[in-house]
Parts: C-alpha cells; structure tokens; sequence
C-alpha cells in the first residue's frame, strides 16, 4: 500500500489541533467580508505570503489578527465544520478540538457563540462523518491567571460540553506554575488537564506542566530530548506526547524536518502522537504531518501505527469508544 494511502487508511486521533488554526485564508476573507471586519491584508494570496515565520510570536501576532473574523456562532460552526471535513479525509476517528475563549470575548464575543457554534459542528460531524470530538478550552499563558479565573467563570454554566483544559500562546516566560491555582480549581471540578510545554520553553517547564499542572498530555514537549531525566521520566510514565512536526519546523523549533527529533522521542519509547496543531498556517493537515515526516525521518509503516495507535490510546474516551478503532487499526499491515 503506497504510504498516502496506509497513512489515511490509519484510524486516529488528533489532539493537538487550534480550531482558530483551522482558519484558511479563503474563508477568513469571506468571514471578514460577512462580518465587515478589516483585516490586516489585502487578498488571500498576500495573507499566505505573510505566513513566514521566525518564531512562535510572529506566527501568534497574524493568528490573533485572523481570529478577528470570526463573529457569529455560524462562523464558528463553518470553521469547523470546513476542519471536520479534511480531518475526515485525513482518516481521524476522534478529534480534541482546542479553542482559545479569551481571544474571542476581548473583542465582545460572548463565550456561548463560540462554545455554541464549534458544539454544533461536533454534533453534525458525528452525525455525517462518525467522526467522535471533545473541545478544549485554552487559557492564553501572556495573560494573568486573573484573566484565566474570569475565563473559567464565563465558561462555568457551560462544563458540561467542555472535556478539558490546556495551556497556549506564548511560552517563554510564562511558565505552567503560573497558572497553578487555576489548574488545581480546573482538575477539581473534573476536568482534563493538558499544556504546551516544551515547544520553545525549556525542558523545566515540561516537569512544571507534570508536577505543578499535572497534565495529562504535553502539547509539543520535543525540547524534553535536551534533558536526559526527564526523558527517562516520560518513557516510564508514558505521558503522551502531541508532537506537531510541521509546526516546528514553521516556527524554526527545528532548522528543517530531517533534523527533528520526533524518532529520537519515538525510539527512546515515548508516546509519541503527530497532529498538525494550527494546519491553515503551517501548510498541512495531520495525513500530511505523518507523510512528509515518515519520508523525512524513514518511519516505518510499525512506525506509524504504533503512532497512531498512540493517539488512540492518549484520546481522553473511554475504552468502548476506542475498541473498534483500535481493532482496524489492528487490522492493517505494518
Ligand atoms: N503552536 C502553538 N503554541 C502555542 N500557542 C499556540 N496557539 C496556537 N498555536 C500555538
Ligand atoms: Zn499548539
């Protein structure tokens, strides 16, 4: 089986995903021109020619700017509605959606149009794909944990369609113990707890996430490979990794994608998952991620299913739901 038809045909979770990510250029004018929002450029083609960037805050300061179109609960259902659709293609089973709330009221979105507008798309993308979903609520990490506590206030009448929380936006010098009051009050009322750490911060902050957060998954976390302990750690616990390749290499975590680490992680028996973190920006959706970094890197077809079998497992779903997916799985070769 050729390797973009293996790698589709691969059940999988995606768990590290910006809905706001998802936002492609052609929608983003046409949300604009809907909403009568100004944008930054003047076409699609100059949108995806600003998209070259030198580190983690110039790819932040345009996906801020982009987010401005997205007014209306329906914008937020087209946003992802349109990422359903290609994950689908892509072969996902399951997708733990981020959204990032704060971005969206400081411009006077009330919080309900956008939990109300991306639950709609989960339910119709069960309805029309099977495709199972989870929504994940962002804290933005250059705010202050006060900012995150009115965050969890807006979001509390709604709990009960939101799984878990994380940690995004700039990293370096906002470490997860930041935010330690925020995330013991988030797991006390039950829910998922995972963060960035690792991505450009350092490795200590990958310990903060696991000690301080208690995070269940760590979003990126590939500079824990500069500490060999911590390597260790993350073997013997088996906390999952949502490692996003293209993503790196856009935002020059790593110089191209032949030097990633990603089979470094994977060989010293990490859990290892790939998604595509924010796919409109960093040109690929998950299939993509797999493909090119299984040519760069000469992953196996074991390689990748034990990836995808990974993913299956770090999804935060009972052990009914990932039954079947598990078997196909099973079932393919490598
Ligand atoms: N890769 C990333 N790191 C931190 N925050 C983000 N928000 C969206 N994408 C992000
Ligand atoms: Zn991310």
């Amino acid at each position: 089986m050729e390797l973009d038809t293996y790698v589709r045909a691969l059940p999988k979770a995606e768990l590290h995903l910006h809905i706001e990510g998802t936002l492609e250029p052609e929608l983003m004018f046409r949300l604009a021109a809907r909403n009568g929002v100004a944008l930054p450029w003047a076409s699609v083609e100059e949108t995806r020619a600003a998209y070259d960037f030198t580190d983690l805050q110039s790819f932040l300061d345009l996906y801020y700017a982009g987010a401005a179109a997205l007014v209306h609960e329906h914008d937020f259902f087209d946003l992802a509605m349109a990422y359903f659709a290609r994950a689908h293609a892509d072969g996902v089973v399951h997708a733990e959606l981020f959204f990032d709330p704060q971005t969206h009221t400081a411009r006077g979105i009330a919080f309900d149009t956008v939990l109300s507008g991306l639950e709609r798309a989960c339910r119709d993308a069960h309805a029309r794909y099977g495709i199972g979903s989870r929504l994940i609520l962002c804290f933005l990490r250059h705010l202050s944990e006060e900012e995150g506590f009115a965050a969890l206030a807006q979001a509390m009448p709604h709990l009960g369609r939101i799984h878990g929380v994380g940690l995004d936006s700039s990293e370096k010098g906002h470490p997860p113990s930041k935010f330690a009051r925020l995330f013991a009050r988030c797991r006390e009322l039950g829910l998922h707890v995972v963060a960035h750490a690792g991505e450009e911060g350092p490795p200590a902050y990958i310990a903060e996430a696991l000690d301080v957060l208690k995070a269940e998954r760590i979003d990126h976390g590939v500079r824990a490979a500069e500490d060999p302990a911590l390597m260790q750690r993350l073997a013997h616990t088996q906390v999952p990794l949502t490692v996003c390749p293209l993503s790196n290499v856009r935002l020059r975590v790593f110089p191209t994608l032949a030097q990633h680490n990603l089979k470094t992680l994977l060989d010293a028996g990490l859990k290892v998952t790939i998604n595509s973190d924010d796919p409109a920006y960093f040109g690929g959706y998950v299939a993509k991620n797999y493909i090119d970094t299984a040519k760069a890197l000469g992953l196996t077809k074991a390689d990748l299913k034990r990836i995808a079998r990974n993913s299956l497992e770090a999804a935060f779903v009972d052990d009914a739901a990932r039954a079947p997916w598990l078997a196909r799985l099973e079932s393919l070769p490598g």
